[in-house]
């Protein structure tokens, strides 16, 4: 496959431990070019170590790994140019100023983006002659982000690209992700927000114990199954559901997903909300933000890994 049709990345059962650690065990993964896609998973899942050997930094132990169609240990040299990397917490020699150390990164690229403007965008511009040990953390990691994109890559690597941002520099930082996407670029990132990789990614694959575990939209991840859905509400947590359950049609059952936070799954009719609120009724309990809806990702995710995203 020539290198201007290959995929932005493509993995084929990866796999690399540290010791006894196993951190990626045969991952396959495919980001299409002009794409972005989002890798959830939880604390330890593989994520960086899959992004670190994508990048060049780390060395697979088997498996296949073409990064716009090249080997990222083998042509390292011809593909570094060509990527942008915004590692996981950044990192920068303390005293040199954000504009300092962003037209450093510039120097290095044939044709890179105008430094200035960029530190505008990124909503910068005010701290542009601050050193970076004195920037917050967010500034930090949007300096990080700038950096990674100055040289105009094809293809970006952003590992949670917006940990501990207050919500108006992330939302900064999306709308450059959009930006990337509309001008043609791919990116692959790692989040644990779901509200983030629905609102960014073409794709998402779940990944656990180093695997993938789903893949799709997120409109697809999170479809129902056989014109099943969701009845959910919240109340105390420990509600005893047996009874509700008996008084349920078969094809339904009911689960505490969280602590207080309750669904009925099945094929949820009118009968099945008159049910269940006849049963809460009874029950003296009241049920809060009750609505009929589809899984939410954060559903699904716990469903498939056992964890919540956050940790
Ligand atoms: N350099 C290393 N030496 C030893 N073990 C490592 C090393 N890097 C990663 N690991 C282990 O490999 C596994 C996968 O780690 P990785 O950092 O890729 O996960 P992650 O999904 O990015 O997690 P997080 O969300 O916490 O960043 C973990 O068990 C981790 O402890």
């Amino acid at each position: 496959m020539s290198n201007a049709d290959s995929p932005a990345v493509e993995l084929r059962g990866l796999q690399k431990s540290f010791g006894d650690t196993v951190a990626v065990a045969g991952l396959d993964l495919r980001v299409e070019r002009g794409t972005v896609l989002a890798l959830l998973g939880p604390n330890g899942a593989g994520k960086t170590t899959t992004i670190e050997i994508c990048e060049g930094f780390q060395r697979a132990d088997g498996g296949e790994v073409r990064v716009l169609g090249l080997d990222p240990t083998s042509q390292h040299e011809q593909l570094r140019p060509r990527i942008g990397v915004m590692p996981q917490g950044g990192g920068a020699y303390p005293g040199v100023r954000a504009d300092e150390m962003l037209r450093l990164v510039a120097t290095c690229a044939a044709h890179p983006l105008d430094p200035e403007w960029l530190l505008d965008v990124l909503g910068l511009g005010g701290v542009r002659r601050t050193p970076y040990k004195r920037l917050s953390g967010g500034q930090q990691q949007r300096l990080s982000l700038a950096c990674a994109l100055v040289g105009r890559p094809e293809l970006v690597f952003l590992d949670e690209p917006t940990a501990g941002m207050d919500p108006q520099a992330r939302r900064q930082v999306w709308d450059l992700v959009a930006a990337l996407r509309r001008d043609g670029v791919s990116v692959l990132l790692t989040t644990h927000l779901m509200d983030e990789a629905e609102a960014l990614a073409d794709r998402v694959v779940i990944i656990d114990h180093g695997q993938a575990v789903a893949d799709g939209t997120a409109e697809e991840l999170t479809a129902p199954a056989d014109g099943q859905q969701e009845l959910r509400f919240r109340s105390q947590q420990g509600l005893d559901l047996e009874l509700l359950v008996a008084a349920l049609p078969e094809n339904c059952e009911a689960t505490e997903l969280r602590p207080g936070d309750y669904a009925v799954r099945g094929i949820v009719d009118p009968q099945v909300v008159s049910t269940v609120t006849a049963w809460c009724a009874q029950h003296g309990v009241l049920a809060q933000e009750l609505r009929v809806t589809r899984r939410s990702l954060e559903d699904v995710f716990l469903e498939l890994t056992g964890r919540e995203l956050r940790s």
